[in-house]
C-alpha cells in the first residue's frame, strides 16, 4: 500500500470508530508512562512519501540472496568488490538508472543512499564515486559537451570512473594540490603530470580496479600571452583523463597501484595514481568555471577564489549523500538495538519474570535519544534533499548558500552522531551485539570513514561557523553601530528569556512547549555566535586571522554543532506538525522534545547564564525521565515503522520475529531443541 492509500485507510478507520487490523499491539512491560498505539503504516507515510521506491528496490534484492550475504567476514577484497559490482550491476539489470535520477528525480537518487546503505556500505560508496562524484563532476563542473560524450556511458556502468581529487600530501587543502595540467599550446592538449611523490593521487575511489578514466584535480598551468615564455598558474581545475584501455590495461604515462586493505569498505577498489606526461585533448577542461582557448587565454566570469569556491560548492550534492547514508545507518543500528532490547531478558524483581532489558532506565537512556534523534535527522535530511533539488532548479544565491552550510553541518554532524550510536548500540545488544552477523562491527568499520572523506568533519563544521560569521558580519557591514545594535536586539528578543519567571518555570507543559525549545535552542547559537565574533575580533589585532582562529577552535566547532541541532529541532517540529494523525503525532512529538531536552540539559552553558534555573535543571530531568520511559512503549513500532525488510537488515537478533531462532541457526542449531 502506497503512502497516500495508507492515510486514506486510516482516514476511513478514523471517521468510522474503528481500529484498522495493522495498528501495532500494546507492548509488554512497559510500566507506567506509555504513548498511544499507533498505525505503523501511517507513520511510514508520514516520514516518507516515497516509500515505493524502497519496496521495489529491496524486492529486487530479495530475489538475489546470494549478494546479500549475512557477514563479510573471510571476503577478500577482491571478492568483496566483485560483490559491490554485482550489486550494483544488479540494481542497474533492474531497469533503475542512479544518474537519470540524479538530473531529473534527486530525491530518489538520495533515497537510493539511504536504502542501499543496509544492502552494503561499499555499495552506496561505489555508487557515490560512481553517480555523485564521477558523473556529478561531469555533469556540474563541465558543459554540453561533456555531458554528451560521457553520460551514457557512465550511466550503464560502460565507464566505471573515478574522482581524484585527494593527493598523498594534500587532503582537506584542495587548494595546495600539486599535480600539473600544463597546457601545450602547439598540439592543443594538456599535459598532465604528478610532479612529486607528494602529488600522488591517492585514496582513489573505482581506481585500483575498476576506473576507466577520471576527472583529475590539477592545477592549470598556462604559457603567458607575453612571449615571455613564463607560465601562469591558474590553480586547481578538473580535466577528465582516460585512465585505462576496453581491457582494463593502463593507458601510457597512467600507473596506478592498489591502496590495499582498509579498516572497512573493502568492497570500493581504491586506488593510487601516477601521471607521466598523459597527453589528453584540451576540451576535457571540464570547464564551466573557467576555460582556456587554443591560445592559452584564460576566461572566468568569477574571481579565482569565487571560482574556486564555486567550483567546490557543487560538489555538495556528495555530502547529501553521505549524509543520507548515514541515517539509512543509524536507522538499522537502531532498529536491531531496540527489537533486541524489547526481546533480551535479564534479571527481575524477586520471585517475578525477568524483564526486558529495555526497560531499564539506563537501557532507555541510551537508546531513546539515538531513536528521536534518527527521526529528527530523518526530517531534516529531507529538508536538505529538498533544497538541494530547489538550489539546482532555481540557481538562486540564496538558497545555494543554505545548502552549501546545511550540507556541510548535516553530513559532520550525523556522520559523527551515527559513528557513536554504533557503539553505544552495540554495546546495549550486550555480547551478541559483538556477533560479525549482528552487523555492529561491519557498519562500525564501513561507516567510520563518512567521518572524514567528503570533507573531514573537523573542517566542515568550521565552514558553518565561517558562514554564520559572515551572516552575522556582513549585518553590520553597512552600518556597523546600528546593525549590531538590531542585531543585539533581535538576539534578545527571540532567544532571551523574557522574564526571570521564565528561567524558573518547571511546568511540564512550559517544558514541552516548542516556544521554549527553540527560543533556548537559538540562545544558544546567537550567544555562541556574539562570543566569537567578540573574541575573534580581540585576538585577531594581535595574532592576525589564521592564528586568532585556531585560538577559538572548539569554540568555533560548540557554535556549528549548535546550529544544526537547532536546525534538526526546528525541522523535526515541523514534521511533528505536519504529521496528519493524531497517535502518531504524539510519538513524534514526544521524541521531539526528548531531543530538544536533551540537548539543553546536557549544555552547561544554559545553567551558567541562568537560562535555566536550579529546579528547572531538575525539572527537566525528570521530565526526560518520564519521555524516555513513554517512547519506550512505542519504541519497537517507531522501529518498524522505518520498515526495513528482514532480508535487508539480517541480523539475525534485530529481525521482526523478536526471537532467538534465526540466531541459534546461524549458529548451526536446530531452532527447536
Ligand atoms: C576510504 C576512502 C575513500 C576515499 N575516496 C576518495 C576519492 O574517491 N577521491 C578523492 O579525491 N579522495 C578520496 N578520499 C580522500 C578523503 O576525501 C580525504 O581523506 C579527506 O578529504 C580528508 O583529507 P586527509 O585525509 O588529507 O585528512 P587531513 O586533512 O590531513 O586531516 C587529518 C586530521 O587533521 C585535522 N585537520 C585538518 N585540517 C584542519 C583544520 N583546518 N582545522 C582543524 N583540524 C584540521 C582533521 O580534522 C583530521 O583529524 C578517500 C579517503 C578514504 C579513506
Amino acid at each position: 500500500m502506497d503512502a497516500s492509500k495508507r492515510l486514506e485507510v486510516l482516514q476511513k478507520h478514523l471517521a468510522e470508530g474503528s481500529t484498522p487490523a495493522h495498528v501495532v499491539a500494546a507492548p509488554t512491560a512497559s510500566r507506567g508512562a506509555s504513548l498511544p498505539r499507533f498505525d505503523i503504516g501511517v507513520m511510514e507515510a508520514c516520514l516518507d512519501d516515497i516509500a515505493s521506491l524502497k519496496e521495489e528496490v529491496y524486492e529486487v534484492f530479495r530475489h538475489r540472496p546470494d549478494l546479500l550475504p549475512s557477514s563479510l567476514e573471510g571476503l577478500s577484497k577482491e571478492e568483496h568488490r566483485e560483490l559491490a559490482r554485482q550489486q550494483l550491476l544488479l540494481l542497474l539489470k533492474a531497469g533503475y538508472s542512479p544518474l537519470r535520477f540524479y538530473v531529473h528525480d534527486i530525491r530518489k537518487y538520495f533515497y537510493l543512499g539511504e536504502l542501499l546503505a543496509l544492502v552494503d556500505l561499499s555499495l552506496t560508496v561505489k555508487m557515490g564515486v560512481q553517480y555523485s562524484l564521477w558523473g556529478g563532476s561531469i555533469l556540474n563542473l563541465g558543459t554540453e559537451k561533456h555531458r554528451k560524450a560521457y553520460f551514457e556511458d557512465i550511466d550503464k556502468f560502460r565507464l566505471p570512473g573515478c574522482f581524484a581529487m585527494t593527493e598523498l600530501h594534500h587532503g582537506s587543502n584542495v587548494a595546495a594540490l600539486q599535480t600539473e595540467a600544463v597546457l601545450d599550446v602547439a598540439t592543443d592538449e594538456w599535459i598532465i603530470n604528478t610532479p612529486d611523490e607528494g602529488a600522488l593521487k591517492w585514496w582513489i575511489g573505482n581506481a585500483a580496479e575498476d576506473g576507466r578514466a577520471g576527472t583529475v584535480f590539477a592545477r592549470l598551468k598556462v604559457p603567458s600571452l607575453d612571449g615571455q615564455g613564463n607560465i601562469v598558474d591558474h590553480g586547481v581545475h578538473a580535466i577528465v583523463v582516460p585512465l585505462r584501455d576496453a581491457s582494463g590495461q593502463c593507458l601510457p604515462g597512467v600507473e596506478i597501484r592498489d591502496c590495499g586493505y582498509k579498516v572497512g569498505l573493502n568492497g570500493v577498489d581504491n586506488g593510487s595514481i601516477r601521471f607521466s606526461g598523459v597527453r589528453v585533448p584540451r576540451e576535457n577542461l571540464l570547464d564551466r568555471f573557467g576555460s582556456v582557448d587554443s591560445s592559452g587565454q584564460y576566461r572566468s566570469p568569477f574571481s579565482a577564489s569565487r571560482r574556486f569556491a564555486a567550483t567546490l560548492g557543487e560538489l555538495t550534492g556528495g555530502r547529501v549523500g553521505l549524509t543520507c547514508s548515514s541515517l539509512g545507518v543509524l536507522k538499522g543500528a537502531v532498529t536491531v538495538a531496540i527489537r533486541y532490547g524489547a526481546m533480551r531478558r535479564q534479571f527481575g524483581p524477586a520471585g517475578g519474570a525477568e524483564i526486558s532489558v529495555l526497560d531499564y532506565r539506563s537501557q532507555q537512556e541510551k537508546l531513546m535519544p539515538l531513536l528521536a534523534s534518527a527521526y529528527g535527522i530523518h526530517f531534516t535530511t529531507r529538508y536538505l534533499v529538498l533544497q538541494y533539488a530547489e538550489a539546482k532548479r532555481t540557481k538562486e544565491e540564496d538558497v545555494i548558500a543554505d545548502v552549501h552550510a546545511l550540507s556541510a553541518g548535516l553530513k559532520a554532524y550525523v556522520t559523527s552522531y551515527t559513528a557513536n550510536a554504533l557503539s553505544v548500540c552495540r554495546e546495549a545488544c550486550g555480547g551478541h551485539g559483538y556477533a560479525a552477523v549482528n552487523r555492529f562491527g561491519m557498519w562500525r568499520s564501513d561507516h567510520d570513514i563518512f567521518q572524514t572523506f567528503e570533507g573531514d568533519n573537523t573542517v566542515l563544521l568550521q565552514q558553518v561557523s565561517g558562514l554564520l560569521l559572515k551572516k552575522y558580519k556582513d549585518r553590520f557591514a553597512v552600518a556597523p553601530v546600528t546593525a549590531t545594535y538590531r542585531y543585539l536586539r533581535q538576539w534578545a528578543a527571540d532567544s532571551l528569556p523574557p522574564n526571570p519567571l521564565v528561567s524558573h518555570d518547571t511546568s511540564p507543559r512550559h517544558l514541552r512547549d516548542p516556544a521554549f525549545l527553540i527560543r533556548a535552542l537559538r540562545y544558544r547559537t546567537g550567544r555562541l555566535l556574539f562570543t566569537l565574533a567578540q573574541r575573534l575580533n580581540k585576538h585577531t589585532g594581535r595574532l592576525g586571522q589564521f592564528h586568532a582562529w585556531n585560538k577559538c577552535l572548539s569554540h568555533i566547532l560548540a557554535l556549528a554543532r549548535a546550529h544544526i541541532e537547532s536546525v534538526i529541532y526546528t525541522h523535526f517540529i515541523e514534521g511533528v506538525n505536519k504529521c496528519p494523525d493524531a497517535d502518531c503525532r504524539k510519538s513524534l512529538k514526544a521524541m521531539a522534545d526528548v531531543f530538544a531536552l536533551q540537548r539543553i540539559q546536557s549544555d552547561v552553558m544554559f545553567r551558567n547564564d541562568d537560562y535555566v534555573a536550579a529546579e528547572k535543571v531538575k525539572a527537566i530531568n525528570r521530565l526526560l525521565e518520564h519521555l524516555r520511559m513513554e517512547m519506550r512503549s512505542q519504541a519497537v513500532p517507531l522501529v518498524d515503522a522505518f520498515n526495513i525488510p528482514d532480508h535487508i537488515l539480517r541480523a539475525p537478533i534485530g529481525l521482526q520475529s523478536q526471537d532467538y531462532t534465526n540466531y541459534v541457526e546461524v549458529a548451526g542449531w536446530s531452532p527447536v531443541m
